[in-house]
């Protein structure tokens, strides 16, 4: 039987994640879990299709593998979102912070494939956040955050369980990307 696998995308904010999930879907067809949040969604995006945006009260309701609150807002990925995108595919991804990864690490082992994401400059960091169109003032509320602080290194829990991929030159992370999908894509 082919095994499952998920792709764990996690790292800093504006590393790259959701950038990573969406080469993956366009270029290999890896369909991405669609996890739940209480946070606003930005501009261009859709309910059902980049989160299910949900109130404090109807987040309450689901049944998380794992939740987290992050800069504020909670996000959670539920059991069925997993088996459901596994329907699909043996191959699927996930974009998780790095708490959320440890979390899948654990509850699912090598069937969790980690790769952290991350950028060598911190303001080059900074301002992929605002040439995606955050506000400043989100921004500002996001880098004092501990989750912050906390996701711009490779969490102990996560060494030797997670490919770690510069994404400084997006050309250099599709060659390391197209590696790693050789490597666990059933043909
Ligand atoms: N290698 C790269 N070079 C330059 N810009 C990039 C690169 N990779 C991604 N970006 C851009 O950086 C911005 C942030 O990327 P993305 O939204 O994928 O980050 P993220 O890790 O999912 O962020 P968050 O955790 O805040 O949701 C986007 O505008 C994206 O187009
Ligand atoms: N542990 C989890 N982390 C999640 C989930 N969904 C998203 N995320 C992470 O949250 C932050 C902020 O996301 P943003 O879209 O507001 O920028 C980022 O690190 C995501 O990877 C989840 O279900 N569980």
């Amino acid at each position: 039987m082919t095994t499952q696998r998920v792709l764990v995308v996690t790292g800093p904010t504006g590393s790259g994640k959701t950038t990573v999930c969406r080469y993956l879907l366009e270029n290999y067809q890896i369909p991405q879990v669609i996890t739940h949040t209480t946070r606003a969604p930005r501009d261009g995006e859709v309910n059902n299709r980049d989160y299910y945006f949900e109130t404090p009260a109807s987040f309450a309701t689901k049944h998380y593998l794992e939740h987290v609150t992050y800069s504020g807002n909670q996000y959670g990925s539920s059991r069925e979102g997993l088996a459901a995108a596994w329907q699909t595919s043996p191959l699927i991804s996930i974009v998780l912070d790095t708490a959320g990864a440890e979390t899948y690490v654990k509850a699912l082992g090598d069937q969790a494939v980690v790769i952290y994401l991350e950028v060598t400059q911190q303001a080059a960091l900074i301002e992929r956040l605002t040439q995606r169109g955050d506000a400043t003032e989100r921004i500002q509320q996001r880098v004092a955050s501990d989750e912050y602080e906390r996701d711009q290194q490779l969490p102990v829990g996560l060494v030797g369980h997670a490919q770690v991929i510069v994404n400084d030159d997006w050309q250099q992370t599709a060659v390391a990307l197209d590696a790693l999908v050789a490597k666990y894509r059933v043909a």
